[in-house]
C-alpha cells in the first residue's frame, strides 16, 4: 500500500475539507457516468488525499441521486484504498444523543432504488459483507475520534446503521420498526458506497454524527433539516478534526485490510466468458486477477 491514497466522502454538512495542503481539482471520467463534483487531491504530511463531496459541493444530489458508483469508481482509479466517509445520523436509541459520534460496524439495507453493484452485464461477484465495514479503519477511526471527543459526548464503538431510502424522513411506525431491529443509528446513504468499496476492495469506515432522535423520542422534536443542520454546524469542527488526525495516522499506519482483496474469491465468471465491453468496464477491480484487459 505504498503509494495509496486515501479518500474521504464528505456528507450533509461536509463540502469541503479543512488542513489539505496543495489542492488540486480533478475531474473524473466514469464507466458510471459522472461523480457528484470534482475531486479535490492534497496532501497531510506524506498521505495524498482525495476528497470528494458525496451530494456536490451544493447539495445537489438526493441520496438516491448520488451517483454512488461513479464516485467510488473515481476514487479507486485515483489509487485510493482507504475510504473515510462522514455522515449526519438520525438516533434509534436513548444512549446515541444528538452531538455523539457512532463508528457503526454493522448496516441493513431498505433501500430499493439504486445500483449496488459494479458488476452485472455478463460478469457475476459475491463479496463477502459479514463486516461490511473495515474493522481495523474502524478502530483507527475510533480511537482517534475518542481522543478529541469533549466531556459530555461519547463516540459509540460499533453499533448498526440503518439505510433508507428517502428522501422524506421515516414515519414514526418505520422508526419504531427499526428500533425493535436493535439499530442504533439512521441515514440515507452509507451502506451503498460501503457495499461497493468494498467490490471495488478499498477499506471503508464511516464516521457517523448523530443530529436528532429521528421521530420516536417522546421528548424530543421529530427531525427536521434545521435541527440536523444546527446539530451538524455544532459538530463541524470537531468532525474535521477527526477526519485530518484519522488521515494523519493512516498515513503513518498504511494498514492492511482484507478489503485490499475483497475479489480475490469474489468473481464467478470465468474471464474468458465476459463480454469485452463489460470487461473494459471492470477492468480496473478485475486486473489484479484477470490482468489488464487490452484496449
Ligand atoms: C440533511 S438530513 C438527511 C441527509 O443527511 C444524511 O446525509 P449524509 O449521509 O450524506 O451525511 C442522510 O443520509 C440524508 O442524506
Ligand atoms: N433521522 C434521520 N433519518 C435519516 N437520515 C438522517 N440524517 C440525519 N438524521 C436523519
Amino acid at each position: 500500500m505504498g503509494g495509496a491514497r486515501l479518500g474521504v466522502l464528505g456528507g450533509s454538512g461536509l463540502y469541503a475539507m479543512d488542513g489539505l495542503e496543495e489542492v488540486r481539482e480533478i475531474q473524473v471520467d466514469t464507466p458510471y457516468g459522472p461523480p457528484s463534483d470534482t475531486l479535490r487531491l492534497g496532501r497531510i504530511d506524506d498521505l495524498e488525499v482525495v476528497f470528494l463531496a458525496r451530494h456536490g459541493r451544493h447539495h445537489s444530489y438526493t441520496p438516491t441521486e448520488v451517483p454512488y458508483r461513479a464516485n467510488l469508481w473515481a476514487l479507486r482509479s485515483l489509487g485510493v484504498r482507504w475510504v473515510l466517509s462522514v455522515s449526519a445520523v438520525g438516533s434509534l436509541q436513548e444512549q446515541y444523543r444528538p452531538l455523539d459520534m457512532m463508528v457503526p460496524d454493522q448496516f441493513i439495507d431498505r433501500t430499493h432504488q439504486r445500483p449496488l453493484s459494479f458488476f452485472g452485464g455478463g460478469v457475476v461477484a459475491h463479496v463477502t459483507a459479514a463486516d461490511p465495514y473495515c474493522p481495523v479503519l474502524s478502530r483507527l477511526l475510533a480511537d482517534v475520534g475518542d481522543s478529541l471527543m469533549p466531556p459530555g459526548r461519547q463516540l459509540h464503538r460499533g453499533g448498526t446503521y440503518l439505510c433508507m431510502e428517502g428522501p422524506a424522513f421515516s414515519t414514526r411506525a418505520e422508526s419504531e420498526l427499526y428500533r425493535s431491529w436493535g439499530c442504533g443509528v439512521i441515514g440515507m446513504t452509507n451502506h451503498t458506497e460501503a457495499r461497493l468499496a468494498r467490490e471495488a476492495e478499498m477499506a471503508y469506515a464511516t464516521l457517523a454524527m448523530v443530529t436528532d432522535y429521528d421521530c420516536w423520542h417522546q421528548e424530543h422534536a421529530s427531525v427536521t433539516v434545521e435541527l440536523v443542520i444546527d446539530n451538524l454546524r455544532a459538530n463541524a469542527a470537531l468532525a474535521q478534526q477527526i477526519v485530518r488526525q484519522a488521515a494523519a495516522r493512516v498515513g503513518e499506519l498504511r494498514p492492511a485490510s482484507s478489503a485490499h482483496h475483497a475479489l480475490r474469491h469474489a468473481l464467478m465468471t470465468p474471464a474468458e466468458h465476459v463480454p469485452a465491453e463489460t470487461r473494459r468496464r471492470v477492468d480496473l477491480f478485475t486486473s489484479p486477477y484477470w490482468g489488464p484487459y487490452p484496449d
